[in-house]
């Protein structure tokens, strides 16, 4: 049956792991459309940019489409038959899982100075992700990654920002291209912003979190990775530094810490009964937050962890993934912040990995435990070494990043992953013991 496209969104769009109103009553919105140049005959390829509106809030999303008039093989990516924007009746199928748009998008993007546009032999959509899209492209040279952004925020979006400034640097993947759009805003304010970049793929890069989680199962040692992890990382700061500048920290800097401590407590015992038992020694412990000295404030990664670097035999480290923490607004995760923030988030990664152990076989907890001991320990060596300075020195402050990490966990493994909810929710219970003993 042939719906209008309106219909059929509101129908598919609940169904995708990346609809960011689950669980609201929307109305959906079309605010723009924009179709890219098919070189397929009989396929039309069109961006569409969706509100969905929930009187207290209002999200974009990205939803690019191909329309066929014959049906099209790849069923899975199917969402039915449709009028087309101009009325006509075809199939509709989701632009990332169909090769003529991801030839379309690569085409139509942006790129840096002398680098050609790549052309797609082959393309899958890679699988398991939540917020994005992103579709491994293989090409007439290197295999590409295409990320499409879901939603949609209006100016720059943080890892086309970062890889724009960043690009040369070992650290992280070469930039192939970007896109951007218009559209209007809930008032109908015309704004544009970032749709999706193109990068490098990183063919033979494993996944860091993997190889941490193996190397613990098996008891192996990690601290030579970790300390190159280290190494890497003051590289990627000193890169970020150079790129976006420093800020030197005041008083004021001192007094928004404290706040910024206070609210995440807040935040996080609001969202979450499962911290009610820390409820005083939280409060008392951002209260009495002591620091003495704040190092310059900086553009940082703001959701550092294990999942977020890939290792490979012939790049070393790769860092992905610039768009900070997931759960906070996305004004606040691009702010100049502390790096040390970043070596806390993966100190916590490798308790995460020594965790997910003491969670599933409780006898070899102790054992984990030490393994995350010396991968934390190597991993801060390997700071110092490329920084010049041991991030243990700020033990106060990495304590108290840590503990602000750890409350964000919290609250993210309530909403994803109740299961683990005790690996971080230990560690609040060990970083606020620590404070108050
Ligand atoms: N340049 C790349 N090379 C190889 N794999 C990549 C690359 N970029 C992303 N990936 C893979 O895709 C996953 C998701 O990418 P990421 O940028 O973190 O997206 P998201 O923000 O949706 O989590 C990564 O964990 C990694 O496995
Ligand atoms: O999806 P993102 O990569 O942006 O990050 C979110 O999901 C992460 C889980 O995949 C979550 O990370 C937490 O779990 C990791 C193990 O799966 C662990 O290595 C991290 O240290 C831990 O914070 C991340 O917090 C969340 O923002």
């Amino acid at each position: 049956m042939t719906a209008p496209l309106d219909q059929l969104l509101t129908a598919w769009m609940p169904q995708q792991r990346w609809y960011p109103a689950k669980g609201r009553g929307v109305g959906v919105r079309l605010l723009a459309t924009r179709d890219l140049p098919s070189d397929e005959a009989g396929v039309r390829v069109t961006v569409h940019v969706v509100g969905l509106d929930s009187g207290d809030r209002f999200d974009v999303v990205q939803v690019p489409l191909t329309y066929r008039t014959d049906s099209p093989a790849d069923d899975a990516a199917v969402l039915g038959e449709v009028l087309d924007p101009d009325g006509e009746h075809a199939w509709a199928s989701d632009g990332p899982h169909d090769p003529a748009f991801v030839a379309a998008l690569l085409r139509d993007m942006e790129r840096p100075a002398s680098r050609p546009a790549p052309r797609p032999v082959r393309s899958r959509v890679l699988r398991g992700e939540q917020s994005n899209t992103s579709v491994i492209v293989e090409t007439d040279h290197d295999p590409v990654i295409v990320k499409v952004f879901r939603s949609l925020h209006p100016g720059q979006n943080p890892d086309v920002e970062v890889l724009r400034a960043l690009d040369g640097s070992e650290q992280v993947p070469g930039l192939v291209g970007w896109s951007s759009g218009r559209w209007p805003d809930r008032h109908g304010a015309e704004t544009s912003g970032h749709l999706a970049v193109a990068t490098e793929f990183v063919a033979d890069g494993r996944d860091a979190w993997r190889e941490a989680a193996e190397a613990v199962a098996a008891g192996d040692d990690f601290t030579e990775r970790a300390h190159s992890l280290g190494l890497a990382t003051a590289t990627l700061h000193g890169a970020l530094a150079t790129a976006f500048g420093t800020t030197p920290a005041d008083d004021a800097t001192r007094a928004r810490l404290r706040d910024a401590l206070r609210d995440r407590v807040a935040w996080a015992l609001s969202s979450t009964d499962a911290l009610t038992r820390f409820r005083d020694a939280l409060t008392r412990r951002a209260d009495d937050l002591r620091v003495e000295r704040i190092p310059a404030l900086q553009r940082v990664h703001g959701d550092y962890h294990l999942g977020q670097v890939l290792h490979s035999p012939t790049r070393g480290w790769v860092i992905l993934d610039f768009e900070g923490e997931p759960l906070r607004p996305l004004a606040e995760r691009t702010r100049p912040d502390l790096a040390l923030r970043d070596v806390a988030g993966m100190l916590r990664s490798f308790d995460y990995a020594a965790g997910q152990v003491r969670v599933e076989s409780p006898d070899r907890g102790a054992a984990a435990d030490a393994w995350a001991g010396r991968a934390r320990d190597a991993f801060c060596r390997g700071y110092a070494a490329g920084s010049g300075h041991d991030p243990r020195e700020d033990a106060e402050l990495l304590a108290a990043l840590e503990l602000d990490k750890a409350l964000y966990e919290v609250v993210y493994e309530a909403g994803n992953r109740p299961a683990w909810i005790d690996v971080p929710l230990s560690a609040v219970e060990r970083l606020v013991g620590a404070a108050s003993g």
